[in-house]
């Protein structure tokens, strides 16, 4: 069969409310975003497997036989990186995670491979080029659309024909299985996640998750505007999450009422986006300062953030960080009576603290995967290695058949 390239693409995300409270088995409200993550595959004739991933500076080749196969998710990722520990020397924190979690995938994906196909030939080298034009490690879910792009990728590579589509849309059985492999990626990333990240980058939407329980679309969003704001101050999620699991473990009888109450605010504001939007509207304020409030309690909100929340306050526009917090994004709501005089001074204001704003639109699709026909080969490659952090040059994405993204 011959491979052709293939593209595929997957949105960063928003939790709403709930996030590390739903590490915890709470209730959270996340949706998509419209920054994105592209993945380019192309298939090469030698046997080596190349990571071009532009931006965390990695640009690395390995031999197909020096990756073993291997079904490391018997184990916690954590465990298994000694597998993996002669590929992995000299390199960043942020590249080995990233190399670790693709070594890991890559690994159980083809042992499953070997194992279904004993006497098939050696699979093809291939090279993979990620741009993102989501902020790495800024809480708008880099790592889940980083690794839902990597998990639809693989399971095409390694012979799973119902990826094989002209059409963006993948088909539910396909999504599921790329959401739990991508799961085993985040595991590597975040250490303990939740899910919520990698369900919301591969179904996209807008939903109310909670672990192990089915997933709730929410509907309503399309007229709440949102602002995004990037402190620009570096942060860890699996630091954050390792932090709160301390924290918890240390005040037991403080931290779980503080995560019942988050989960109390998710579920109130599902309740009101399903009903009257003047009740929800009046009410969102409240519930954002208070989950903003309790987040700070636990200790993975940030000064830079706390000032955020400050600056949009006095515009009487309510904040609260996104994501494992302890710095990266927050999330301003825009109320629908809110004028573009106050949305233009708070974005001066938050731009002169040295924060970047994104206008971007919330609930779009989720992953998406076809074949590109090769005469795109050349404008995909340029367009993966364009440096605006921005969306995509809608021309181009045009020239690649993907006006869908
Ligand atoms: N475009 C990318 N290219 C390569 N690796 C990436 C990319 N985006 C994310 N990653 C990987 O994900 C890691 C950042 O994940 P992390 O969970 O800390 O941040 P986040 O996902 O942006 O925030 P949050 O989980 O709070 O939403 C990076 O260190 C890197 O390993
Ligand atoms: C902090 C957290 O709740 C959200 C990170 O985006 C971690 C997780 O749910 O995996
Ligand atoms: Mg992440």
């Amino acid at each position: 069969m011959t491979v052709r390239p293939f593209l595929v693409s997957s949105p960063g995300k928003v939790i709403l409310f709930g996030e590390h409270a739903v590490v915890y088995g709470k209730s959270a409200v996340a949706a998509s975003i419209g920054l994105r993550a592209y993945l380019l595959f192309q298939p090469t004739q030698d046997h080596q497997v190349r990571i071009r991933f532009p931006d965390i500076l990695l640009d690395q080749s390995f031999a197909q036989d020096d990756i073993p196969l291997l079904p490391v998710y018997e184990q916690h990722p954590s465990e298994s990186e000694h597998h993996f520990s002669h590929l992995l020397a000299g390199f960043s924190d942020n590249a080995r995670v990233a190399i670790l979690a693709f070594l890991c995938l890559y690994s159980h994906i083809g042992f499953e491979y070997e194992q279904a196909h004993p006497n098939a030939p050696p699979k093809y080298g291939f090279t993979i080029h990620i741009k993102s034009f989501i902020p790495v490690g800024a809480g708008l879910g880099s790592s889940a659309a980083f690794s839902v792009c990597i998990a639809t990728a693989l399971l095409r590579h390694f012979d799973h024909s119902s990826l094989d589509n002209s059409s963006p849309g993948l088909p539910a059985s396909t999504l599921s299985t790329i959401n739990n492999w991508a799961f085993r990626m985040e595991q590597v990333t975040h250490g303990q996640p939740s899910g919520v990240d990698n369900t919301i980058a591969v179904y996209g939407g807008a939903k109310l998750y909670r672990k192990g329980q089915e997933v709730e679309n929410l509907e309503g969003f399309s007229s709440m505007r949102f602002l995004l704001t990037n402190t620009r101050v570096p942060k860890n999620t699996k630091k954050m999450v390792a932090n709160v699991a301390q924290f918890r473990n240390k005040y037991p009888a403080v931290v779980d009422p503080l995560l019942e109450a988050i989960n109390g605010i998710a579920h109130s504001f599902k309740e009101l986006v399903s009903g009257n939007p003047s009740q929800l509207n009046a009410s969102l304020a409240e519930l954002v300062t208070m989950n903003q409030s309790l987040l700070s309690v636990l200790g993975v909100s940030h000064q830079t953030l706390d000032t955020l929340c400050q600056v949009t306050s006095c515009q009487q526009l309510p904040s609260k960080l996104t994501g494992a917090g302890g710095g990266g994004c927050a999330l301003t709501w825009v109320p629908p009576s809110t004028t573009p005089d106050t949305i233009a001074q708070v974005k001066r204001d938050l731009k002169t603290l040295g924060y970047i704003t994104y206008d971007t639109d919330i609930g779009g699709p989720g992953v998406q995967a076809c074949d590109i026909s090769t005469d795109v080969q050349h404008a995909t490659s340029i367009f993966l290695h364009s440096d605006s952090l921005c969306e995509p040059d809608t021309e181009l994405l045009e020239r690649l058949k993907w006006t869908s993204i």
